[in-house]
């Protein structure tokens, strides 16, 4: 299969219409790619916490329309990171969006743990309760987003509901880098799963992003890295990669508690 990660720069000076419109253009051009994945809250900035009340839309607003459009034109899965949902009930969630090639959306994930202690997304937005594993054809893809990655027990949660793969949108800062890679590699290594971690690039909110967007097979090898600019980071791998590392190295199997 073919994955290409989408590092997308998010800056204070462009509009969220133009980044959906450019973002959208960025998706086009991946056609003859099997999964094509987006970061955290790309469309707002994942620390732009002023923008979130007024800029929250729903499952059917407009990045919703222009992501399901973009994934058909392209004949692509589409993760398509994460928006700011505003509930018709009232509450905002960080919501992920999965869209299969011909534009349906066929999974949402609200993220579960949500950062900022108190401040920012942990103060404004309501916890996701449900876990996300959507079947594709190149296996199970379990959905996470960014500080999800620092709760090793969703992950063990996610194996046991079926997945596989695991795409991981984030906005993931540049002061905390080497956690960003460490726990791309733990989390690939003990899961025994290929982690896509699609991060941010640029500057907003006046929070540098980490970009270094990588993919990690289920052995801890990082298949492919970004640097810091906004990038495709485009990847050939073979799915089956997971099963034979579990048949090969079957540490699964000597699990002691449930
Ligand atoms: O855990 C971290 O260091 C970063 C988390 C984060 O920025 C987020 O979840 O938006």
């Amino acid at each position: 299969m073919r994955a290409s990660l989408l590092q997308i720069a998010v800056d204070d000076a462009e509009l969220p219409q133009d980044r959906r419109e450019r973002v959208a253009a960025l998706v086009r051009a991946q056609a003859g790619a099997d999964l094509v994945v987006l970061p955290e809250l790309w469309p707002l900035g994942a620390f732009s916490a002023r923008l979130w009340a007024e800029g929250a839309e729903q499952l059917d607003g407009p990045t919703a329309d222009a992501m399901a459009a973009a994934a058909k034109d392209a004949g692509v899965w589409l993760h398509a990171g994460s928006i700011v949902e505003r509930d018709p009930d009232g509450p905002m969630y960080n919501t992920s969006l999965v869209f299969s090639p011909s534009g349906d959306l066929v999974s949402v994930y609200r993220k579960i743990h949500r950062f900022g202690f108190d401040q920012g997304e942990a103060a404004t937005m309501t916890a996701g309760q449900e876990l996300a594993v959507v079947p594709t054809p190149f296996g199970r893809l379990g959905l996470a987003t960014c500080y999800d990655l620092r709760f090793p027990e969703l992950f063990r949660a996610l194996l046991d509901a079926g997945a596989e793969l695991l795409a991981v949108p984030a906005g993931w800062p540049a002061r905390r880098l080497a956690h960003w890679r460490l726990f791309a590699q733990a989390r690939a290594v003990e899961e025994q799963c290929v982690v896509l971690a699609c991060n941010t690039a640029g500057t907003h909110a006046g929070v540098p992003q980490a970009g270094h967007s990588m993919v990690v097979d289920p052995w801890g090898e990082v298949l492919a890295e970004a640097g810091t600019e906004e990038t495709a980071l485009t990847v050939d791998l073979d799915p089956s990669v997971v099963s034979r590392t579990r048949e090969e190295f079957p540490v699964l199997k000597d699990r002691m508690l449930r």
